[in-house]
């Protein structure tokens, strides 16, 4: 609890410039991580008052009266008090309720959260401690009454609710706090990894200076058939910008040259190409799905045969090929594709993504990613989820832009885990810097266009190299 209130009083120190800290404490632990913080603000010389829910948890009693000790106000928290205390306030910290909450919130604390809610509104910021109170923490949907904060400070891990679904909303900019505790607490805790910047710039390849593209990667993209002749031509576009040395777009039907970078081959039909290519060099990856159409599933089973490293996307996401996979397969299904493969309605897909992710790579095997905002990639070490992204994303196309990314990367020669943390934050930093110019119009060529500026943006923030790795 020490740690959990240090680390929420950091991140109201930062954002508090001098203003006076109204504190809420509830009742249970979260209460008493609210007196923590109070002391520390107050030991760094900032005005601070803690308004209280009675409380017979052992640490919150230990910490109010520690508080008390270092001749820190406390008063009973009420609309009366709250009213009081709220006006001249600059930032409030929202520890009534954390993961102890069962929804629904009982009137007498919606009438409190209602209060904060609408003076944030006109007055100020409002940081919470673990969630926001009224969220339940694995659940996405919003109960009435939920405080909306501008930050959150959770402990130990990322909780579903501040990932997913509307509840996400509510709890703005999200710091997880790791807190000094058994590894054990935190593997309990930590439903799934939210790797940093930091940590995706140390799984990025790092060429030699005399790289040359055969190097670099020489990628396949296996797609299109009349009517989605874009869809591989648009992976090929992001597989080059993810930085492939060689791509070859090969399909049936006649593929758009939209970069001229780009080798389309096309094929009178797929059986005797596939014949033919087996005896070809192979490449070092292959994409392959992107609009692919009906034979998607004969020409992906022939391809996962070859045992070279795969992304399988769209048409080729069909549940005939579970089991025809192996270590070193992407598959990287939206909602609607989760379901197809599961044989469930897609709600039950968006109501819970990290346990989708899960079911998808214990049928499927190699690695998951569910897409969505955010991403969550499943393989053999646990879960993941990526940062950012953003809403402009919704749009076509976006998708094959991904497998564009991810086959790039293998191709660079990264293990499949490797590349799909990687490559879901690549294009997530795209879609955030093409979102930036272009918000709800954005199109996936323009997060392609993003995609070198993205990996730049994410080593910067890894340890230093050299220059031709940065
Ligand atoms: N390792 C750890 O675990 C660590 C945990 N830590 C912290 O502990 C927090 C969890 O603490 P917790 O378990 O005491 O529960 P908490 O969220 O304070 O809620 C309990 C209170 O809520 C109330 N209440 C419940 N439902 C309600 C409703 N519908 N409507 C209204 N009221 C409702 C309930 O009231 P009661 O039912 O008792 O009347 C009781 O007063 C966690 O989020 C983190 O901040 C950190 O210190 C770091 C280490
Ligand atoms: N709101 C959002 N926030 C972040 N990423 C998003 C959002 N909406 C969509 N995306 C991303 O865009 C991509 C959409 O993929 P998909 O639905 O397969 O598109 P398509 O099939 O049209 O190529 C996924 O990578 C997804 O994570």
């Amino acid at each position: 609890m020490e740690d959990a209130g240090r680390a929420v009083a950091d991140a109201v120190s930062a954002r508090a410039g001098g203003g006076r800290i109204l504190l809420l404490a509830g009742g249970g632990a979260n209460g008493g991580d609210a007196f923590v913080a109070a002391r520390h603000l107050m030991v760094r010389g900032m005005e601070a008052a803690v308004l209280a829910r009675p409380s017979t948890h052992p640490l919150t009693v230990l910490n109010r009266r520690r508080w008390r000790a270092v001749g820190g106000a406390v008063a009973a928290l009420g609309p009366a008090t709250l009213r009081r205390e709220l006006r001249g306030a600059a930032v409030v910290v929202d520890g009534l309720l954390g993961t102890g909450f069962t929804p629904p919130l009982r009137p007498a604390l919606a009438e409190l959260t209602g209060m904060v809610n609408a003076w944030r509104h006109a007055a100020g910021q409002v940081v919470s401690i673990d969630v926001p109170s009224g969220v339940h923490a694995t659940d996405a949907h919003v109960p009435d009454g939920a405080m909306q904060a501008d930050a959150t400070v959770t402990f130990m891990g990322i909780k579903p609710a501040l990932l997913f679904g509307p509840a996400a909303a509510l709890a703005g900019e999200v710091t997880v706090a790791p807190l000094s505790v058994m590894p054990a607490w935190i593997e309990q805790e930590a439903l799934a990894a939210w790797p940093t910047d930091a940590r995706v710039a140390a799984l990025l390849p790092r060429r030699h200076a005399d790289a040359h593209k055969g190097t670099a990667g020489r990628v396949w993209i296996v797609g299109g058939h009349p009517g989605t002749t874009g869809a591989p031509a648009l992976a090929g576009v992001g597989a080059l910008r993810a930085g492939a040395g060689l791509v070859t777009v090969h399909s049936t039907a006649d593929v758009p040259l939209i970069t001229a970078e780009l080798m389309v081959r096309r094929h009178a039909a797929w059986t005797p190409a596939l014949t033919r290519l087996r005896d070809a060099p192979r490449p070092d990856a292959v994409a392959v799905g992107m609009g692919l159409g009906p034979e998607a599933v004969a020409v992906t089973r022939e391809l996962l045969s070859w045992e070279i490293p795969a992304v399988v996307d769209a048409d080729a996401l069909q549940p005939d090929l579970a089991g025809a996979g192996h270590d070193r397969v992407i598959w990287t299904p939206h909602p609607g594709e989760a379901a197809r493969l599961l044989g469930c309605a897609t709600t039950e897909i968006t109501a819970d993504p990290l346990g989708i992710a899960r079911a998808l790579h214990d049928r499927l095997g190699g690695v998951v990613v569910l897409k969505g905002g955010p991403s969550v990639v499943a393989h053999a070490g646990g879960l993941s989820v990526a940062r950012g992204g953003h809403p402009g994303m919704a749009s076509a196309g976006m998708g094959d832009t991904l497998s564009g990314v991810l086959v790039a990367l293998l191709g660079q020669g990264m293990t499949a885990p490797d590349a799909a943390v990687a490559g879901v934050r690549l294009h997530a930093r795209a879609g955030e810097r093409a979102g930036a110019a272009h918000g709800y119009g954005l199109i996936a060529s323009d997060v392609a266009q993003e995609l070198g500026g993205a990996w730049m943006d994410v080593i910067r923030s890894g340890p230093a190299g050299p220059w031709y790795g940065r």
